[in-house]
């Protein structure tokens, strides 16, 4: 097939971080580049779907950083879109716990447990921490961070669980989102808050909008043929000259540089090869970042049955199992009063916040890694049923089934394999340097390469805008260069004409010849010259 073409950017993927990279490589009069995306829609991890009556968020649902002194940039964008979001109040999760027989823990046996476990994770850590002897001198700084996102990373190994702890100590020990150690700029800088998106245009509303500076649309669809749908990239052939991209479909693009902005789980796939293949150090980085597997399960019921209001956001079901159906929460959960003042304060659009999606009767429960893999090689009808045990344990026997279920499957979509990167847990810079950092002309992206805030979406929205100034530096770089050659070239025959002239110019050599000819660049040297 014919090459296309040759575009000066190609961006290889369509999520967060590679739209945000093309947007600002376009506002810098980067007209000529392609986005090639291997799914057939934009978004990447940030994606709704319809589910019963309203749109769920199967990746991405919650901004996560806000209300501290510095803003999260996603934040920013949402509030100037009037994205719809609701404060999530994490804090009584744990007085929400039930055994196998349906009995709530007593909130002080709860706290006291949660206290345990904090500080058995933390004495845990002290131990590796000390163990860590060659990372100790270079390491990211980390701490332990309770009541955080429940997408984010864990720290706890379920492999060396004690079996003879008591049952709500091993249930806490197992929450991994629950008592988690994670890079801390997101809260620091950002703020503590988080904010679940319940907008019927979804989480990727963002992106749309953000595509729609600079593609071309008409009526919500992106009819830009810079934006390539159904483009899997399977062969980066890079040499000093550029890079060549080829698909699954046999088609071949040229770039001076390509952006890709493929997961870490992608990365660490064979799904894209590289010739030549891509150096050892860059190999090694890539194997050694951990991949985070987290799924959101949703159920649709015909009514409500579990507990809802205030205090109740959020509810655990402590099993021995690691990981269990373990976290859920009810969609259509109430708003306590004090937090829609915060969220007047930070200005965004709340008028109706007494329900994230009222009348929905949907419940989700949270997975990850072993669990979620588990779920996600089964059947959907199998899942189902596990969960009803488990609510039947906790809400007793006369609940309804469910009338439906959705489950994604993120580890096994290849252009995902993974929810988000997790670097280990005491890791040294070296490798995050090392994942960035480009190889020649291919320059890596996404939340991944995000030093301060991987795994979030402001983290590939701000990596995207990082990434592409990195490469439009390297453009200008090249320009410079290939002025400085041109004018070497251009000046050659004015040499040899010159030189001819031996009485006036004896003895002239190249460097000699006077800088205002470089000065006035290609376009100042006279076209009779040449
Ligand atoms: C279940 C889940 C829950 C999450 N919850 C939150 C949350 O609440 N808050 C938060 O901040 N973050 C959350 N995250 C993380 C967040 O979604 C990601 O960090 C962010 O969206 C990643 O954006 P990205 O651009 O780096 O990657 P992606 O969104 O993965 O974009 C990469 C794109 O590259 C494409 N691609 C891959 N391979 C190829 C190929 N060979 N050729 C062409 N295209 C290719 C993919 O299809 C994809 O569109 C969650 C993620 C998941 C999965």
């Amino acid at each position: 097939m014919e090459p296309s073409p040759r575009s000066s950017v190609i961006i290889i993927g369509a999520g967060v971080s590679g739209l945000s990279a093309a947007k600002v490589l376009a506002e810098n009069g980067i007209g000529d580049l392609l986005i090639l995306e291997a799914s057939d829609r934009i978004g990447g991890r940030i994606r709704k779907e319809k589910f019963g009556d309203v749109s769920v968020e199967l990746g991405a649902g919650w901004i996560a950083g806000v209300g501290g002194k510095e803003s999260n940039p996603v934040w920013e964008i949402a509030a100037k879109l009037g994205l719809r979001t609701c404060f999530s109040d994490y804090s009584n999760a744990r007085y929400n716990i039930y055994d196998r027989s349906g009995k709530i823990f007593p909130s002080g046996i709860a706290a006291d447990s949660y206290k345990k476990a904090v500080d058995s994770a933390i004495q845990k850590l002290k131990g590796r921490e000390s163990n860590c002897v060659e990372d100790a001198t270079n390491r990211t700084d980390f701490t332990l961070q309770v009541e955080q996102p429940i997408f984010a990373f864990p720290c706890l190994d379920a492999k060396k669980s004690n079996a003879n702890e008591n049952i709500l100590v091993f249930s806490f020990m197992h929450l991994e989102f629950w008592i988690e150690v994670e890079p801390i700029s997101t809260y620091v800088d950002f703020g503590e808050r988080e904010f679940l998106v319940a907008d019927e245009r979804g989480y990727e509303y963002l992106l749309y909008k953000m595509a729609e500076e600079f593609l071309f649309t008409s009526e919500g669809k992106i009819l830009d043929n810079r934006l390539k749908l159904n483009k899997v990239v399977r062969e980066l052939q890079h040499s000093r000259n550029g890079v060549t991209v080829k698909t699954e479909d046999g088609c071949v693009y040229e770039a001076d540089y390509v952006i890709l902005s493929a997961s870490i789980g992608v990365l660490q796939s064979d799904l894209i090869s590289f010739r030549p293949p891509l150096p050892r150090w860059k190999t090694e980085a890539i194997e050694k970042c951990d991949v985070m597997v987290y799924t959101k399960i949703f159920l649709k019921f015909p009514y409500k049955f579990w507990p809802c209001g205030p205090g109740k956001e959020f509810f655990i079901y402590a099993h021995e199992r690691r990981g269990y159906y373990t976290f859920w929460q009810p969609l259509n959960t109430a708003i306590p009063g004090i937090h829609l003042k915060l969220a007047a304060d930070l200005l965004l659009c709340h008028q109706h916040m007494e329900n994230a999606y009222p009348g929905s009767n949907i419940l989700v429960v949270t997975l990850t890694n072993d669990e979620s893999k588990r779920v996600e090689s089964q059947s959907d009808e199998e899942t189902l049923k596990e969960a009803m045990v488990v609510l039947r344990d906790m809400f007793g026997t006369d609940i309804p089934d469910a009338t439906d279920i959705l489950v994604p499957r993120w580890w096994n979509n290849r252009f995902q394999r993974c929810s988000y990167s997790n670097y280990p847990m005491i890791s040294n810079n070296q490798v995050i340097n090392d994942i960035k950092a480009p190889v020649g002309r291919i320059f890596f992206t996404g939340e991944h390469t995000s030093e301060r805030f991987n795994g979030y979406v402001h983290g590939g929205h701000l990596a995207g805008i990082d990434t592409s100034k990195a490469v439009l530096e390297e453009m200008r770089k090249d320009e410079r260069q290939n002025d400085k050659q041109n004018q070497n070239f251009l000046l050659e025959p004015l040499l040899a004409l010159t030189l001819t002239q031996a009485d006036a110019v004896s003895g002239l050599h190249k460097c000699d010849v006077p800088t205002q000819l470089y000065l006035s660049g290609k376009l100042g040297i006279p076209e009779a010259i040449l």
